[in-house]
């Protein structure tokens, strides 16, 4: 399967990053990543997000910096395959995080209980 190389542009990758993991859905198993934890389901998506989750506290705990990105990279490439497979996007994450953006959490759970 050939994906063109996108720019390094963080919004740029994302978007054709998730145009990959959404084409996946309909892909072969046998021959892709991404198709054949689509195709393994719900269950085993999970499985990956709560063990690239508890990778990336174990590197972290072990202050390797070069060690927390790449687990880190993992975690968040399982919750885009989540996302993809749950028919969601990652602009609809950034949307909420931009909606959040400049809002101080101590403001925001103080407006949230009254
Ligand atoms: N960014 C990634 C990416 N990051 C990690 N991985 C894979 O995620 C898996 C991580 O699982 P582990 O570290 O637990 O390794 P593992 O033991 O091999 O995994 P399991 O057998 O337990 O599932 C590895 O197989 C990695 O290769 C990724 N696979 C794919 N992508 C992107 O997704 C695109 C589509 O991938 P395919 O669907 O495989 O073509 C690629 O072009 C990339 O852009």
């Amino acid at each position: 399967m050939s994906d063109m190389k996108p720019s390094p542009d963080t919004t740029t990758l994302l978007t054709a990053l998730a145009d990959v993991l959404e084409e996946r859905l309909g892909a072969d198993p046998g021959a892709s990543y991404v198709a054949k934890l689509h195709h393994k389901g719900l269950d085993a998506i999970l499985k990956k997000v709560g063990e690239e989750a508890t990778e990336t506290v174990m590197a972290a705990k072990d202050g390797d910096p070069r060690q927390i990105v790449y687990e880190t990279a993992d975690l968040w490439f399982h919750t885009l395959v989540l996302l993809a497979h749950c028919g969601l996007r990652p602009e609809d994450v950034l949307e909420e995080l931009g909606r959040r953006f400049g809002l101080s959490g101590i403001d925001e759970k103080a407006a949230r209980k009254g």
